[in-house]
């Protein structure tokens, strides 16, 4: 157990490395300095969080999805998905195409904090997860959320934390089934 807990936090400490670069790198010709935030705060140690996913065998694939089409709401989200088991897809231009499995290899996923951010120059990329007939699948995520008060500013989008974006979103889901996300806090709302 105690060895457990421990690779867990070993895990954590590389993917919160791993995040943080890839997101300096992916932000440095976007105009961030103009907002009071710091790189700390656009992406938070605190948090952050793993998640581990078993997706069982399921013959009868009409009962659904393992996991229904959405965004993630997170700055970036990078996946350790099973190497041998595919399962995950991903949106784009209007085309589901599943993402291979390939040994060693880990997935980055923009969520929809990046997309506010960015001022939608980066897309939160909407995904979703097919069951297995035959075998089942284990994915290992990492999410990288802002500091919680931290107030995310962009043209395109009204101030917000993303405590207020996380509030919301679970109102949503309680009132309509289903998350709005990112439309509500534009400054034009269409949804
Ligand atoms: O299991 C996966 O590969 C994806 C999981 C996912 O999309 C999520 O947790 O938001
Ligand atoms: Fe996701």
């Amino acid at each position: 157990m105690a060895d457990y807990r421990l690779l867990l936090m070993e895990y954590e400490t590389h993917l919160s490395r791993i995040a943080t670069t890839i997101f300096k790198v992916m932000v440095k010709n976007l105009d961030l300095n103009n907002n009071n935030m710091t790189m700390k705060q656009y992406v938070s140690r605190e948090t952050g969080m793993v998640r581990m996913y078993r997706y069982p065998a399921c013959s009868d694939t009409s009962i659904g999805w393992g996991m229904e089409v959405h965004t993630d709401s997170s700055v970036l989200s990078i996946l350790n998905q099973d190497d041998q088991v595919s399962g995950l897809q991903v949106l784009k231009d209007d085309q589901w195409l599943t993402v291979k499995p390939i040994s060693n290899t880990l997935i980055v996923n923009l969520g929809d904090m990046m997309q506010a951010m960015s001022n939608d120059k980066y897309k939160s990329v909407q995904h979703r997860v097919r069951v297995n007939k035959e075998r089942e699948r284990i994915s290992i995520c990492y999410f990288v959320f802002p500091s919680e008060g931290a107030v995310i500013e962009s043209p395109n989008y009204k101030p917000f934390t993303y405590n207020e974006f996380r509030e919301q979103v679970q109102q949503d889901v309680k009132a309509l089934g289903y998350k709005v996300g990112l439309p509500r806090f534009k400054h034009s709302q269409h949804f």
